[in-house]
């Protein structure tokens, strides 16, 4: 079994409600952000891929689209624009076409802030 990867980059801005750093971040601010998605599979005995990465990439181009230059509080079905909701909100866009699906990372890495969204628990319709 093989992981294979693709990371794709994105710059958008939001708010944020949180107990602490409360003003600033209520304020719009703006992150850098790395997003990494993986597939798992078993490479093909003739072509030796998973997945070529020219149709990887071309499945990733839409989420993001919908995310860089963004304004993130905007965007439809994100909910609070946290890397938790955005790893989500990226394997919902790209599980469709994306057979294998394993992980979506965020990662900040001007903060060295990362989350994982490993898929919903046991196929349930929840996180
Ligand atoms: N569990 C989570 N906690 C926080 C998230 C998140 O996505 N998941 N996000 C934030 C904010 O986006 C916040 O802007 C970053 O907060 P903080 O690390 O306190 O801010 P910095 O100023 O150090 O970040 P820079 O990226 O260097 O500006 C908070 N919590
Ligand atoms: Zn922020």
């Amino acid at each position: 079994m093989f992981g294979l990867s693709k990371q794709f980059w994105f710059e958008a801005a939001h708010t944020l409600q949180r107990t602490i750093d409360a003003e600033p971040s209520r304020r719009i601010h703006g992150h850098s952000y790395r997003a990494e998605v993986t597939v798992r599979g078993v490479p093909d005995l003739s072509t030796g891929m998973v997945v070529d990465l020219g149709l990887f990439e071309r499945a990733l181009d839409e989420a993001r689209d919908g995310l860089d230059h963004r304004f993130l509080d905007e965007v439809q079905d994100l909910g609070p624009a946290t890397m938790e909701n955005l790893s989500a909100w990226i394997w919902r866009k790209v599980a469709p076409t994306c057979t294998g699906l394993a992980r979506v990372t965020i990662y900040r890495d001007s903060s060295g802030d990362m989350c994982g969204y490993l898929g919903p628990l046991n196929g349930e319709n929840r996180l």
